[in-house]
């Protein structure tokens, strides 16, 4: 946004700049002869051009060779004309086009000056409208204050017990004997209204050089060049500058009116985009919320989008934007454990390959848990063959699905302070997002361990029949590790795989097929997978899939590789992957339609519980 903001000031600039360029070379300030006697101000007081000029600022040749012309600005920065006999008058304005000067003295006291006023020897006059009645005027002082017809008091020469009093000469009074005054001295011919005492300003006009009639035409005045008389020439352009700066003026104002408006709406929108943020933020770091906010979030537990063995699931609005997924907690199950468990551990994890918590509510006997809403449900659903068009998401995609997983798990793994061992990795507990991107799920089974700690303890076992690791039921299988989790995810893959469930604990039949044992048959004796893929491209990938799986459900844990390992293996072409060593080989290798065996995952198998 600041980048915006000087962006949007440098532009606003540049056009400046460039209608005020033009302005200039308009009327010629630019010119080398005309620049150095550019109109000039003492101050505040008025602009200074041609015929008068401001002495050690414009050179001679920018005023009118007479005396009078010559202006000098003051320490007080006033402008101030200076007249014969060292008369200094302040100039307040000038009329250049009635050719009129008007000044004041700069005391303030104009009648003190008035007697040493010699205009004959000046280019100025008093202005015609002071010329109606002429008159000589006296100056008295008197020691009491008085009055009498026509005499005003010169306030700026008085003082206490001393009054002075102008009037005009021609008044008839004898104020001396009268009044009982003296008089000062006497000013003569000069218009009626300045033997005022209060007056306090003179207009003076000068009939030469006729400056008015180029400021008839809107144009500057100036010197002939070359000329030995002193004669005028207009040139430039008065209104042009005027009407070019009032544009100017006006283009600069109605885009700074703009841009400020567009600032400040820009501003509001970036300012309640951050408020939006925050609240969102605020919503995506768990929070606790209580039963009756589950009511209102779920709209009175309107939408239920499934049921699990911990609770069942609703959907939720926290916001326009936040949908979410709340699983209400049956109060029969477990001690809490689960409960505990997912907002201890999911509640301080982000991955993107792991399901959000956005809060939970511990509110009496009731508990739920609040995660994103994941639109398309769980990977379960998708397992399905090949050729079931309708649920079968593509060979492809499948491939990114197993990437995604490994790659949360291998963060729940490596990624954390502590290691997060998943112990439910199976469909269920995968969640897709609206792009199909897998989500972990389910950490109620989970547990934390020290990243260097090679086998967990673990009293019970922990998992979903078909998806646990060997050594999950019992220790004479190895140790309980993050290797436990691999296998979970080698079931899963080779699930994706088969489109089919690996076991089915609900047919106590001993016919079934044991999809891993019979796809690792096909690989090994080089076998198409038999799987009806037309595609080389998906051929290829089933096959990966297939190796990674059978890698990581190697029975002993050791011979499992890390995620790690699987997510290089899932990024890789796969055409070199080698075919692991068989992980059934108490059976017949060579059976391709070998079935579940007895010593394996059966749901009726009796956990062992292990201590540390
Ligand atoms: N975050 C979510 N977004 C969308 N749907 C969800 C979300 N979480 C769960 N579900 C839906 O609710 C169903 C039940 O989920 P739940 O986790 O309670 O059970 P499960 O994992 O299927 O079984 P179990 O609890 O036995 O592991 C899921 O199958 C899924 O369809």
């Amino acid at each position: 946004m600041i980048n915006l903001l000087v962006s949007n000031v440098y532009y606003l600039y540049l056009f400046s700049f460039w209608i005020l360029l033009l302005v200039l070379v308009d009327h010629g300030a630019l010119g080398v002869a005309v620049n150095d006697c550019k109109e000039s101000k003492c101050g505040s007081g008025p602009a200074v051009r041609f015929p008068f000029r401001i002495k050690g600022r414009h050179p001679d040749h920018c005023g009118y060779p007479q005396l009078g012309f010559d202006l000098s600005c003051s320490e007080r920065k006033e402008t101030l004309l200076e007249l014969p006999n060292s008369v200094k008058l302040l100039v307040k304005k000038i009329d250049y086009f009635s050719q009129v000067v008007t000044v004041s003295d700069p005391q303030g006291c104009l009648l003190k000056q008035l007697p040493n006023l010699n205009l004959s020897a000046s280019p100025f006059q008093f202005h015609h409208y002071e010329l109606g009645y002429w008159e000589n005027c006296t100056i008295f002082h008197c020691l009491k204050r008085t009055q009498w017809s026509a005499a005003t008091q010169v306030s700026c020469q008085s003082a206490p017990n001393y009054y002075v009093y102008s009037n005009p000469s021609n008044s008839g009074d004898d104020v001396n004997k009268v009044f009982n005054c003296t008089k000062m001295y006497e000013i003569i011919n000069i218009p009626y209204e300045l033997c005022n005492g209060n007056n306090r300003i003179v207009h003076l006009n000068w009939s030469y050089p006729r400056c008015s009639s180029c400021e008839e035409q809107y144009k500057y005045c100036k010197l002939k060049a070359d000329s030995t008389q002193p004669v005028i020439d207009c040139y430039g352009n008065l209104e042009r500058k005027s009407i070019a700066l009032g544009l100017f003026l006006l283009i600069v104002t109605v885009i700074a009116v703009f841009y400020i408006y567009g600032f400040n709406k820009k501003e509001k929108e970036y300012q309640s985009k951050i408020e939006k943020f925050l609240e969102d933020y605020k919503a995506f770091k768990p929070t606790r919320y209580s039963y009756n906010d589950i009511k209102r979030i779920t709209n009175q537990f309107k939408e239920e989008l499934g049921e699990g063995a911990y609770g069942t699931v609703y959907k939720g609005k926290i916001s326009e934007e936040i949908l979410v997924a709340i699983k209400v907690l049956k109060n029969s199950k477990g001690n809490g454990e689960e409960f505990v468990n997912e907002v201890r551990i999911i509640g301080k994890i982000h991955h993107v390959n792991v399901v959000r918590l956005v809060g939970f509510c511990a509110d009496g006997f009731r508990r739920a848990l609040i995660y994103e809403y994941l639109p398309n449900g769980s990977l379960a659903r998708f397992i399905s063959p090949a050729d079931a068009k309708n649920h079968f998401l593509g060979w492809k995609r499948m491939q990114d699905i197993a990437l995604g997983v490994a790659k949360g798990i291998e963060y729940l793994h490596q990624g954390c302070n502590q290691r997060i061992l998943h112990f439910d990795i199976n469909p269920h507990n995968i969640l897709l997002d609206h792009n199909f991107n897998p989500k972990i799920s389910d950490f109620g089974l989970a547990k934390l361990c020290l990243q260097d700690q090679s086998a967990v303890s673990m009293t019970t076992a922990r998992g979903t029949i078909g998806y646990m690791a060997p050594e999950v039921f019992s220790r004479n299988f190895g140790n309980v590790s993050y290797k436990s989790d691999v296998y979970s995810f080698g079931m899963l893959v080779l699930e994706m795989v088969g489109g089919r469930k690996n076991v089915d604990v609900n047919q106590g039949n001993d016919e079934q097929i044991y999809f891993p044992e019979w796809i690792y048959n096909l690989l090994e004796g080089g076998e198409d997978l038999r799987l009806e893929i037309d595609a080389e491209e998906d051929a290829k990938i089933a096959k990966k899939l297939a190796i990674v799986g059978l890698w990581c459900i190697q029975w002993n844990p050791v011979d499992r590789p890390s995620m790690k390992i699987a997510v290089q293996m899932l990024e890789g072409e796969g055409d070199n992957l080698p075919i692991p060593a068989n992980p059934f080989s108490s059976t017949n290798p060579t059976r391709t339609n070998a079935r579940i065996p007895g010593r394996q995952l059966h749901h009726e198998l009796e956990a062992i519980s292990e201590t540390e």
